[in-house]
């Protein structure tokens, strides 16, 4: 009875239910990949009825693979895919627009009109964010003036905004039949309305973007009960104990409970958190100041993190757009035929540049082009991208903190690739350490729904959880490396600027 917790993953390119034991091992899971949808150039959709649809079949995947029902599960977590604003109407449970996805850069008039007044740092000592596409904040705005009748659904309060943690949530306990719309602290804290400091929403900041309150979720902590499984559903009666933002989640995860430890999450974008305890820091070096965790009533844990938009969906994109390969993993294979990248730098700014630029007139660019230069240096130069942006990202951390780091925990599709976590370790100059379970992140959603039901009894008991599984150390001369980050930087420099009154 009871002996296993289940996580549901709602990431950006797929729905996962993954189900843990109490050493923290994957006993089954389900997958499900989702429609991406590209309206138009730099616009990204999924549609909320969907992924909800998969979450149902996963959870019923993951169950069957391993003959289990309601009854051996003690608890459910939810983690997912941050940012992603669904807008839907509480007394139909219909979304009246597509979930418009953190890497859409529709809303960019939004940010540059909201920016006149104070520029992009207008709001960030109180929410911890810039203005920027990437936050829910302008995309909520978006949906209400643009869809039609929205805005007056919404001041009438039949609409309700969630990130897909609160979507899955809110139609797991019921939808239209008495849903829960709840969402935790660290979700909340990239809409670019929650006030790090009281941990509720920011109503001065809400009248600014005309978003009624109204639509917001309450805020509640990542490690509590919201409510249980609706009658309806497989899980039917089971606690809904744990929800966290993912990269919050892979933190947790990995164990880096404490103040200076660190992890890089490598999927369709790159994000390196690093945890600073009770403090809230402000980064002076283009990062983000987000929650990292809070569990039931203790004190709140903050971070900083660097994002980067783009990385492994660079790799699906050679694969989609190109034709270059026909899977993820073909990278390599081309890669490793190469003895360098022949001269060639990929800057991937498909969505802008996020951390630690910000700068969202940049646009893709790949430099260093010659007759020499075959779609096995591009596949290198590729990956390539994703260890460069990962040590600038490092490196804004490190002056943040004033104490660098001696090592990176990794974790992610991309880090099944040896060649890229050779190179990243090369590159940054300390070694690079994956742990056996690399599904960190519905790890940590297990994880934080499991201790708010007594599964786990504390935090020491996950610490023991976490083992080593392989370590890449660096093998990289100074000068090379002084060399190619050079390069590099000045291929960043050729991104930029892209973006003017003729190309948005
Ligand atoms: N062997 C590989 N080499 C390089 N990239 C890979 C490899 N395997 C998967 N990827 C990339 O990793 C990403 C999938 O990782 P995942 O952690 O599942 O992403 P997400 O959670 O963002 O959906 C995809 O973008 C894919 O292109
Ligand atoms: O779903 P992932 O793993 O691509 O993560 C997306 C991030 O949460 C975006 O901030």
């Amino acid at each position: 009875m009871n002996q296993y917790v289940i996580a549901i993953d709602q990431g950006t390119t797929s729905s996962r239910a993954i189900i843990f034991d109490h050493s923290g091992n994957i006993v089954s899971s389900g997958q499900m990949e989702h429609e991406q949808i590209f309206p138009q150039a730099g616009w990204v959709e999924h549609k909320p009825a969907e992924i909800w649809n998969n979450t149902r079949e996963v959870i019923a995947s993951a169950l069957s693979k391993a003959n289990l029902t309601r009854h051996d599960i003690a608890a459910v977590g939810i983690t997912n895919q941050r940012e992603t604003a669904v807008v839907w109407d509480k007394t139909t449970g219909e979304a009246v627009y597509n979930a418009i996805v953190w890497q859409d850069t529709r809303t960019q008039d939004i940010v540059d009109e909201l920016s006149k007044d104070g520029g992009p740092e207008r709001f960030k000592q109180k929410v911890g964010l810039p203005l920027a596409t990437y936050f829910s904040g302008t995309k909520i705005k978006w949906i209400l003036d643009n869809v039609d009748g929205a805005r007056a659904k919404a001041e009438a309060g039949d609409l309700v905004f969630g990130n897909t943690d609160a979507w899955v949530l809110w139609n797991l306990t019921g939808g239209v039949d008495g849903g829960v719309h709840v969402t935790d602290v660290t979700n909340a804290s990239r809409t670019l309305f929650m006030d790090l400091d009281t941990l509720t929403w920011d109503e001065e900041i809400l009248g600014i973007f005309g978003v009624p309150l109204s639509m917001m979720p309450a805020i509640k902590s990542s490690s509590e009960v919201y409510g249980t499984v609706h009658t309806s559903q497989l899980l039917r009666e089971v606690p809904v104990s744990g929800i966290l933002g993912d990269q919050q989640a892979a933190t947790f995860g990995q164990a880096a409970f404490e103040a200076g430890e660190a992890k890089n999450t490598y999927g369709t974008g790159c994000f390196l958190i690093f945890n600073t305890g009770e403090e809230i820091v402000h980064s002076k070096n283009g990062l983000l100041t987000t929650v990292g965790y809070k569990l039931g009533d203790a004190p709140t844990h903050y971070a900083l993190e660097g994002s980067i938009a783009v990385t492994g969906s660079l790799i699906q994109w050679l694969r989609d757009n190109l034709g270059m390969i026909s899977s993820a993993p073909e990278v390599e294979t081309l890669a490793a035929a190469v003895e360098d990248n022949g001269g060639v730098y990929i800057v991937p700014a498909f969505s802008g540049l996020f951390a630690p630029y910000w700068r969202s007139d940049a646009r893709g660019a790949i430099v260093g082009l010659t007759r020499f230069v075959n779609k096995n240096h591009i596949a290198r130069a590729a990956l390539e991208a994703t260890a460069f942006q990962t040590r600038e990202v490092l490196d804004a951390v490190n002056a943040d903190s004033g104490v660098p780091l001696t090592e990176l925990k990794v974790d992610g599709g991309m880090v099944a690739n040896d060649a890229l976590m050779q190179f990243q370790a090369d590159i940054l100059g300390v070694p690079v350490i994956r742990p056996k379970v690399v599904e960190t992140t519905a790890l940590g959603a297990a994880y934080a729904a499991g201790l708010a039901v007594g599964f786990w009894k504390d935090l020491g008991e996950l610490s023991s959880n976490w083992s080593e599984d392989k370590r890449w150390e660096p093998k990289l001369d100074q000068a090379e490396q002084d060399r190619q980050l050079r390069l590099w930087r000045k291929a960043v420099t050729k991104s930029m600027d892209w973006v003017d009154e003729d190309v948005r």
